[in-house]
């Protein structure tokens, strides 16, 4: 893989330079709550321009239907790429059309623009390769020079992730550079035992990684959205809590894997349910119920993880010799579940093991819960991302890089 310091070496001044960055920050309105991910391509996007280079910023942002949706604008993203940079961002209100043409030609040498979410594009996430190829075709048209910084998202096999490197000369940013990095080493040499800490809401795209863990991972941990698809396996009524029904019989012979295998697989003991989703705006009291797990009420939804399994959790995670949290353990953005998190959050800082944590919510929530991040060992910004590469697949973005 060839990094920035040898485009830098090359020389970029003058050259329009393509960066896939993962700006998937979350929003509350247009307001950033946590900007780590912004923070975490600065370094690329400063060396570029610092050398001259006419920066092309582009990024996803939530999950859009391929087509222009305001929530997901990345204008609030480009203001504050702007206000850490400290210097003028302009921003490109389409991804690939006459706005992004005009901004991107306007741009003079060391000036940086953000163009528009690339999901607003249904080129973007496509499953079709000539349709996705289009796409790619569009954005090579901006650049000349591509470099992938977008840790978060290199599991995907999209357009401006896999498609786009293999049309322009490509390089691997810093972020990329320095996450796989220390990521490698963790496929490496594991000091055990290695405990993997799973939950979040991503339920679908994770339940799949478990199948791979179980061969590598001595301990999992569960929580988050994803603990009641595996509380229903075992025969637990969950209510209106979170559920992958069609996976439940995947759910049941990752159990029995476990058990075959030796690996400790641990579900939570109690949860908070209350009878409705919390107001993460107002914030307003949630007033959750403490429940056992195998006593949901059929009218409640399970929210964050019980003051026992807190315990429970803590206690397994004490004696590791490697671990890696991927999803918060509860809906963290409400006080009112914030506490599951908080657990695991301090217990990896009491571990004498080394400490991951990956994922856009998990990485944001140690900060806004108010943890030093220099606790941690590698805080990544990729969850799904750092996940299947710790399963050992090839991942699409990293593929691309590599020639
Ligand atoms: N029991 C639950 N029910 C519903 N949502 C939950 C539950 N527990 C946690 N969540 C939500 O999960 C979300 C985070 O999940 P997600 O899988 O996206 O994690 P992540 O760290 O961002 O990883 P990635 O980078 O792959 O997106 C949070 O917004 C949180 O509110
Ligand atoms: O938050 C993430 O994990 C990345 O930004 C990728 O987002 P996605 O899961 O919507 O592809």
């Amino acid at each position: 893989m060839k990094t920035i310091d040898e485009l830098l070496a090359e020389g970029v001044a003058g050259r329009r330079v393509f960066v896939r960055a993962d700006l998937n920050v979350p929003l509350d309105g247009t307001t950033i709550t946590d900007d780590g991910r912004i923070r975490a391509v600065l370094p690329t996007v400063k060396a570029l321009a610092d050398a001259g280079a006419r920066v092309v910023v582009a990024s996803h942002l939530g999950r859009p239907k391929g087509a222009p949706d305001p929530v997901f604008s990345l204008a609030p993203a480009a203001a504050r790429l702007g206000e850490l940079l400290g210097a003028d961002v302009a921003f490109a209100t389409d991804t690939v059309g006459e706005s992004a043409q005009a901004v991107v030609a306007g741009l003079a040498d060391g000036q940086v623009a953000v163009v528009e979410n690339l999901r607003f594009n249904a080129g973007e996430t496509s499953k079709d390769d000539a349709e996705r190829a289009a796409f790619a075709e569009q954005l090579a048209a901006l650049a000349d020079v591509y470099v992938g910084d977008g840790f978060g998202a290199v599991h995907r096999k999209h357009a401006s992730v896999y498609d786009l490197p293999a049309k322009l000369p490509h390089y691997a940013g810093y972020l990329i550079a320095n996450e796989v990095a220390v990521l490698k080493k963790l496929t490496e040499d594991v000091k055990r035992p290695y405990v993997v800490a799973l939950g979040g809401a991503k339920v679908s795209d994770k339940l799949a990684v478990i199948d791979q863990l179980l061969a590598k991972a001595d301990r999992l941990l569960i929580g988050g959205g994803m603990a009641y698809t595996f509380l229903k396996a075992k025969g637990y009524e969950v209510g209106i809590s979170l559920l992958q029904e069609d996976q439940v019989p995947a759910v049941i012979e990752y159990m029995e894997r476990a058990e075959k295998n030796g690996v400790e697989l641990v579900l939570p003991v109690d949860v908070l349910v209350a009878p409705e989703f919390p107001d993460l705006k107002t914030k307003a009291p949630a007033n959750p119920t403490t429940v056992a797990a195998d006593a949901i009420p059929a009218d409640q939804e399970g929210l964050d993880i019980g003051p026992e399994t807190r315990k429970l959790y803590a206690s397994k995670l004490a004696d590791a010799g490697t671990v890696f949290w991927n999803g918060p353990m509860g809906v963290f953005e409400h006080p009112d579940y914030a506490e599951g998190t908080k657990a695991v959050a301090q217990a990896l800082i009491d571990t004498p093991g080394f400490t991951v944590v990956g994922g856009g919510d998990s990485a944001a929530a140690v900060r806004t819960l108010g943890f030093d991040e220099s606790a941690f060992g590698h805080i990544s910004t990729g969850g799904g991302a750092s996940l299947e590469y710790l399963e050992g697949k090839t991942l699409p973005g990293l593929a691309a890089l590599e020639d």
